[in-house]
């Protein structure tokens, strides 16, 4: 953190201590005086350069189930908070038809254009100032994707936004917001907070911006959370399952509690002092968390890789496209068995076999045969047709990497295997010829760079996949004969 962001945040914790936001578990307030800082009983802020930058570390040993931090209902970022305000709630309330994430979008607007007026100051310049969600990427960017799918996904992001905004637009203006804050590129950095910072609230479905609830970085939910965690030892073991079970397994690590007023934080598992603390926004696939969240997980439990397959429709329509999919170790949804398994049954025993297929059952040696190679056929031929390898990709991130990290000279980069499209890069940042990368890139090529990487870290996660399908099927395939 730099000096200047440094003495922001210490703004930030003290004014969110004044206003009730606290970190202690202790349910009162140990002195009536407000202390300089809302946190430091369980938390600190804290830099984790390779799990999502600026985010919350354990001040202590933190126990599962713990209340680690509370956030009064007034301090949250709600249209109903912004709208308190009657000139902005006047104009809004002419225009009901807008969804409460445009809604939500102006309010953030609306307040920024306040300065330092507005009753969030303190938390708004502390709010990131670009963000690589998928409507923030770029032409080069999006077909770096390489997978049709998510081109598609990406492009719609955009169509999307830029419609929101312009429907928008009118509102703002009767706002006599400042034409700055009118831009599109305004509304994709409005919007991307919006996407990328909101928690569930059950009276809004736009959500919250929750000051300092959102510097939690994310973890992908884990079904088994952490009863055999190494740390824990002899009767802490009794006492924790005691704790988890108090606490009735809740399902998120956070949320509103309309009994208290308080947006409240639990600890998901047992944490040492140190180690970040992570939230489990939801699950979401590595495209998910890309387009929202604009960055995603080498190891994500919950990817899905899609895969065009011919498979006949009276079969396929029997679920929804979403449930067709290959999981990260490489084996086929549950769903995308049963269509393939009863894709490759002779249609005058579909209906008798039918029952077992939906039962997930293997219907006989000689259908899962023609069913493993079917799949391995299409992840060969989808991986071959792709302009790079998965070695490439590789090889290309590390380049990526050496270029953000300045830790090499250009001259020495051995880029023989991804030449054409680093021509494409070059060429779509103004940027004339390789030589010129001796100079340093301009911010806006960086952040270009740096969705470039994040495209490729994502083909590369899904051509993994599709790898790893076809080791399976092998292995089923041996182990059948
Ligand atoms: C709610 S904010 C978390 C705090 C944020 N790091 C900050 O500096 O304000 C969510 C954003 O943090 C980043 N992030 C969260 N978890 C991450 C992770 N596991 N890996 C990489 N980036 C992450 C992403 O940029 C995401 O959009």
């Amino acid at each position: 953190m730099s000096d200047t962001e440094g003495s922001k945040m210490e703004v930030l914790l003290c004014w969110a201590a004044h206003i009730g936001i606290s970190d202690d578990p202790s349910p009162a307030p140990s002195s009536s005086i407000p202390s300089s800082s809302c946190l430091g009983h369980s938390l600190v802020v804290s830099h984790f350069s390779d799990a999502g930058g600026r985010g919350l570390a354990a001040s202590r040993n933190l126990r599962m189930g713990e209340l680690i931090l509370r956030v009064p209902r007034a301090a949250l970022l709600t249209k109903q908070n912004v709208l308190h305000d009657e000139k902005l709630a006047s104009c809004m309330n002419k225009h009901p038809n807008l969804s409460p994430s445009q809604k939500l979008t102006i309010c953030l607007l609306a307040e920024v254009a306040k300065g330092r007026g507005s009753w969030w100051y303190p938390y708004l310049v502390l709010l990131p100032s670009s963000y690589d969600t998928l409507p923030n990427f770029h032409e080069f960017e999006i077909q770096a994707l390489q997978v049709e799918d998510a081109i598609w996904v990406s492009e719609n992001a955009i169509v999307k936004a830029r419609s929101d905004w312009k429907e928008s637009l009118i509102v703002m203006q009767e706002m006599m917001l400042k034409s700055q804050l009118l831009s599109f590129r305004s509304w994709l950095w409005a919007s991307a907070t919006i996407s990328s910072r909101t928690l569930f609230i059950p009276w809004d479905d736009a959500g919250c911006l929750c000051p300092v609830g959102d510097l939690f970085n994310y973890a992908a939910p884990d079904d088994k959370p952490c009863a055999e965690d190494s740390h824990v030892e002899g009767n802490e073991v009794k006492e924790l399952t005691e704790l988890a079970d108090s606490h009735t397994q809740r399902l998120t690590d956070g949320g509103y509690e309309e009994s208290s007023v308080l947006y409240c934080f639990y600890a998901k598992r047992n944490y040492k002092k140190g180690e970040q603390v992570l939230l489990s926004y939801g699950t979401y696939s590595n495209l998910d968390l890309l387009e929202h969240y604009g960055f995603i997980l080498s190891t994500n439990p919950n990817d899905k890789a899609f895969l065009q397959l011919v498979i006949d429709v009276n079969i396929s329509n029997t679920w929804t496209k979403d449930l067709l999919y290959i999981q990260p170790d490489g084996k086929p949804s549950f769903a995308l068995l049963c269509a393939l398994r009863l894709g490759a049954t002779p249609m005058n025993l579909r209906r008798s076999l039918g029952r077992l297929a939906y039962a997930g059952l293997l219907l006989s040696n000689e259908n899962e045969a023609l069913v493993m190679k079917k799949l391995t056929k299409r992840c060969c031929i989808v991986l071959e047709k792709f302009p790079t390898t998965i070695k490439d990709d590789v090889s290309l991130l590390s380049v990526i990497d050496k270029i953000l990290n300045f830790s090499t000279c250009f001259d020495s980069l051995d880029l023989t295997f991804c030449r054409k499209e680093f021509v494409g890069f070059l060429q779509a940042n103004g940027l004339q010829g390789e030589s010129l990368l001796d100079t340093l890139l301009s911010a806006k090529a960086l952040r270009s760079l740096e969705r470039w990487r994040l495209a490729v870290q994502w083909r590369l996660c899904y051509k993994k996949i599709l790898s790893n399908c076809i080791s399976y099927c092998r292995k089923v395939m041996s182990e059948m004969s």
